[in-house]
């Protein structure tokens, strides 16, 4: 029987009626509640993306359904009770936040109709769902902004892979632009330091600073995934900001899964080693994370400070994620500008900017733009 494809559209859209601009922060998601079940629902998910498990599908079904989400659940579940909020999940109230602060910010800064908005890749809001409804909405052009400063296929690959499938179900695709990666980006390395030098001043220096970095299986590094390059130079860059000297500063690699070789060094054998060597105070930032997560909190904030205090040594700090702090919306608002420019909603509207200092912040704010373009 012969079908006719369905394609979305928005019928009321009229010629001449106001079409307006949106960014949309994509981060991993995260399950619904902390229990066996609802994580288990959300490792169904992920685990079956292509672009995570680079495995033959008939082999990866049999590791998935017969071992993986037989057992990780429940443990996963218990690491995600742990650091559980009132309102939920930190992955989402944090990348929440940072979309509304960003909002805001680009509001002072644009007088266009533009709008933030989060989506997540795995779980909700998804990806497809927040497209559709923007798109209802009359919005015609959309920046999506993964929130992962290194690009890996296995991350912003994947945000990429979802908008693209999303894009061939709509009847008239809005315009669209990817950041695929930022982790060079001055400012972004900027508010880093000024994060990294807001922790010293309050609570002291350590005497070494780890740079913790999810991982990923070593196999991707060589068949071509810049993750790994990409990590090394975000830290280098951080590290002269900061004008550490190689003895300072470590890089290692956490979160791995499963019993392949991943990035190396490995976080929790680097901390070991630490401490044997007779390190008493460790520092430990993960620059790869733009907020607050599973990963960070229980993992390298409680997991990791266990290893390291029970390998000899003193003391143990995680400085947190950037999340949704002055220099982070600073850096990701520059970023929006420069990769928006050409977009009239993103242009400054000056009859709007009706106080001065107003005025002088968003020319000030458009030459830096400039300048870095
Ligand atoms: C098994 C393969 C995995 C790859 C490859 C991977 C890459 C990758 N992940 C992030 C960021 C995050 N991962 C998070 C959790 C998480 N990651 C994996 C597996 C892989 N990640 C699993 C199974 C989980 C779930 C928790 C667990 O069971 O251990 C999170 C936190 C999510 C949260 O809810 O807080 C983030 C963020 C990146 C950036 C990346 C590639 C570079
Ligand atoms: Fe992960
Ligand atoms: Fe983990």
């Amino acid at each position: 029987m012969l079908t006719t494809r369905r394609y979305l559209g928005n019928a009321k859209y009229q010629h001449g009626s106001l079409a307006s601009a949106a960014v949309l922060l994509v981060n991993l998601g995260t399950p619904q509640a902390p229990t066996p079940g609802a994580v288990r629902r959300y490792l169904a998910e992920f685990l079956a993306d292509p672009r995570v498990i680079e495995l033959p599908r008939w082999l990866w079904r049999l590791i998935l359904h017969g071992v993986i989400l037989r057992f990780r659940p429940r443990r996963s579940a218990h690491a995600y009770a742990k650091i559980w909020t009132a309102e939920g999940s930190p992955l989402l109230l944090n990348s929440q936040a940072l979309a509304d602060a960003l909002d805001a910010r680009l509001k002072t800064l644009r007088s266009g109709p533009i709008q933030v908005r989060l989506a997540m890749r795995y779980g909700q809001p998804a990806v497809a769902d927040v497209l559709i409804e923007l798109m209802r909405a009359n919005v015609r052009r959309v920046l999506i902004l993964p929130l992962y400063p290194q690009y890996s296929a296995t991350s912003t690959g994947s945000v990429i892979d979802a908008v693209a499938a999303t894009l061939t179900d709509l009847r008239w695709p809005p315009e669209i632009r990817f950041i695929n990666q930022y982790f060079d980006e001055p400012a972004h390395i900027e508010a880093l330091a000024k994060s990294i030098e807001a922790y010293w001043h309050e609570h002291g220096r350590g005497e070494r600073l780890l740079m913790s970095f999810h991982g990923i299986p070593e196999r991707y590094l060589r068949a071509g995934d810049p993750y790994f390059c990409q990590c090394q130079a975000t830290a280098q860059a951080l590290a002269a900001r900061l004008q550490l000297d190689r003895s300072q500063y470590l890089v290692s690699f956490q979160s791995r899964v499963g019993r392949e070789r991943w990035l190396h060094p490995y976080t929790d054998v680097v901390l070991k080693d630490l401490a044997g060597q007779g390190v008493r105070h460790l520092q430990v930032v993960c620059p790869g994370f733009a907020v607050d997560c599973l990963e960070t909190l229980e993992e390298i904030a409680m997991q990791d400070r266990e290893l390291f205090l029970g390998a000899g040594g003193e003391r143990y700090d995680y400085i947190p994620a950037l999340n949704a702090t002055a220099p982070h919306i600073d850096a990701m608002a520059e970023l929006v500008l420069r990769h928006t420019q050409g977009w009239p909603e993103f242009d400054v509207d000056w009859s709007a900017q009706d106080d001065a200092k107003k005025r002088a912040q968003a020319a000030a704010r458009f030459h830096d733009v400039e300048k870095s373009a």
